[in-house]
């Protein structure tokens, strides 16, 4: 595997508290990644040390750099939107897509004009005058135009509605991804962002609690709906979830072999928001 971003040791402490703690992980070229983890577990500090925005002590290199030295060239190579995107509130939306057309040598303006063309923006519009939602669409609209080898979304579509959240993950895929292109993503709406990841990664508490690419997940865990007599010997085979539907039980199982499971029900993968509740069990207790 071709590695764009291989971090060991990953750690960084604010004042008082540990936001990444020791955390290893590889992301290889021509992924979809998804960073998943509850509110305080470090997504964003591990995506701001990616990004050379923050000090952090471990190794990290993205794209044969570190963050820490050569940001500026990594710039060139990497584009990002921040959960808390902020665009000046006097600039028109041509204005936005003139700068960026001026400034990044990366810029397909053709492309920026066909995302924009699918939302209600106006080129002569002021940011002030848009909505939260539709300040966000014009960012995406800049930052997909850009042609780079690392795109790094945190949660890129807070504030957004679900037409546009579905046609946005839809052009991620088609109009953005190929082989060449690596995107890492956090979001708290996993279900949708299930269908387009290649990659998976839990966070907690700083630490990589899980971390696997999408066909393994599908070997490793399974999920198992048990009538109630047979609920006991389910248990039996230490579930890492158990929750009650209509009488039924549905369990969540961790590496437990496949006919063992056949016998106790009908076996299908978890999707990753109850594998994300199960792992993340105990977080708020
Ligand atoms: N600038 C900062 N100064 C001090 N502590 C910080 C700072 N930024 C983040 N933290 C702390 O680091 C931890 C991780 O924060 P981070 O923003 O990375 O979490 P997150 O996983 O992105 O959360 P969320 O899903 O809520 O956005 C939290 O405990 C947070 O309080």
């Amino acid at each position: 595997m071709t590695a764009v971003v291989t971090a060991t040791g990953l750690t960084k402490l604010y004042k008082s508290s540990l936001a990444l703690d020791g955390a290893s992980f590889q992301i290889g070229a021509g992924r979809i990644v998804g960073l998943i983890g509850p509110n305080g577990a470090g997504k964003t500090t591990a995506l701001k040390a990616i990004l050379g925005l923050t000090t952090f002590d471990g190794q990290l290199n993205v794209l044969g750099l570190d963050p820490r030295k050569d940001r500026g060239k990594l710039m060139e190579q990497v584009c990002f939107i921040a959960d808390v995107a902020v665009l000046p509130r006097w600039l028109k939306v041509g204005d936005a897509v003139d700068f960026v057309a001026n400034t990044h040598p990366r810029f397909d303006r053709a492309k920026c004009e066909a995302f924009l063309a699918r939302t209600k923006l106006q080129r002569g519009q002021k940011v002030k005058q848009l909505s939260k939602g539709m300040i966000v669409q014009l960012h995406l609209a800049l930052v997909m135009s850009i042609d780079a080898k690392l795109l790094v979304l945190d949660e890129p579509t807070l504030g957004l509605d679900i037409l546009y959240r579905k046609q946005f993950y839809q052009s991620l895929l088609e109009d953005y991804f190929d082989e060449e292109k690596t995107i890492l993503v956090t979001t708290h709406q996993v279900e949708e962002i299930e269908h387009i990841l290649t990659d998976l990664m839990f966070i907690r508490n700083g630490k990589i609690v899980l971390d696997t690419d999408m066909d393994s997940l599908g070997e490793r865990f399974a999920e198992v709906l048990v009538s109630a007599e047979q609920a006991p010997a389910a248990r039996e085979l230490k579930p890492l979830d158990e929750r009650q539907v209509f009488g039924k039980s549905i369990f969540i199982f961790d590496n437990v072999s496949r006919p063992q499971l056949e016998q106790l029900g009908e076996v299908r993968r978890p999707s990753i928001g109850d594998l994300f509740v199960a792992t993340m069990k105990g977080t708020y207790a």
